[in-house]
């Protein structure tokens, strides 16, 4: 069996809004403006042997769910540590707030599924 490698993944989305501080007046990007967007969570292990399980979906949920509370229906630059709040930015703020309470977690993906963008922030 060790020549596997077992992921799991939950996905959760979110609203939220947000401008970019960098770009001139003018540009659309520094306006204020909102996107629907995309995650996804991915940890690594191998399955417990009296559930077959690599963690329950159920207690990854919510710890997901805290961290959703943190973004949906919010302007992204108010939060702190998103001040640039770019996919990139998101994925590794996402990733930061559940490392330590998410045992095995290899990946934080965000989306924005309109426009076919993403970023992946996975642990070196
Ligand atoms: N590397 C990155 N580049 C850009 C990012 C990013 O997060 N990382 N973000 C943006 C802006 O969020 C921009 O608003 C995206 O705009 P656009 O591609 O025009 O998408 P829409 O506004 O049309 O998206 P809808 O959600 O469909 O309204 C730019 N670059
Ligand atoms: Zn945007």
């Amino acid at each position: 069996m060790s020549a596997f490698v077992l992921e799991i993944s939950k996905d959760f989305t979110f609203d939220a809004a947000h401008h970019f501080s960098h770009k001139d007046a003018a540009h659309p990007f520094s306006r204020m403006h909102g996107h629907s967007f995309a995650g996804t969570v991915t940890l690594s292990g191998a399955p417990a042997s009296e559930s077959g399980m690599v963690r329950d979906f159920w207690e990854i949920d919510a710890q997901i769910a805290k961290v959703r509370d943190q973004l949906d229906h919010r302007l992204l630059n108010e939060v702190e540590g998103l001040e640039h709040p770019s996919l990139e930015a998101i994925a590794r703020w996402v990733f930061e707030k559940l490392d330590p309470v998410l045992p095995g977690l290899v990946s934080v993906e965000i989306r924005r599924p309109s426009c076919g963008e993403k970023a992946v922030l996975r642990r070196a």
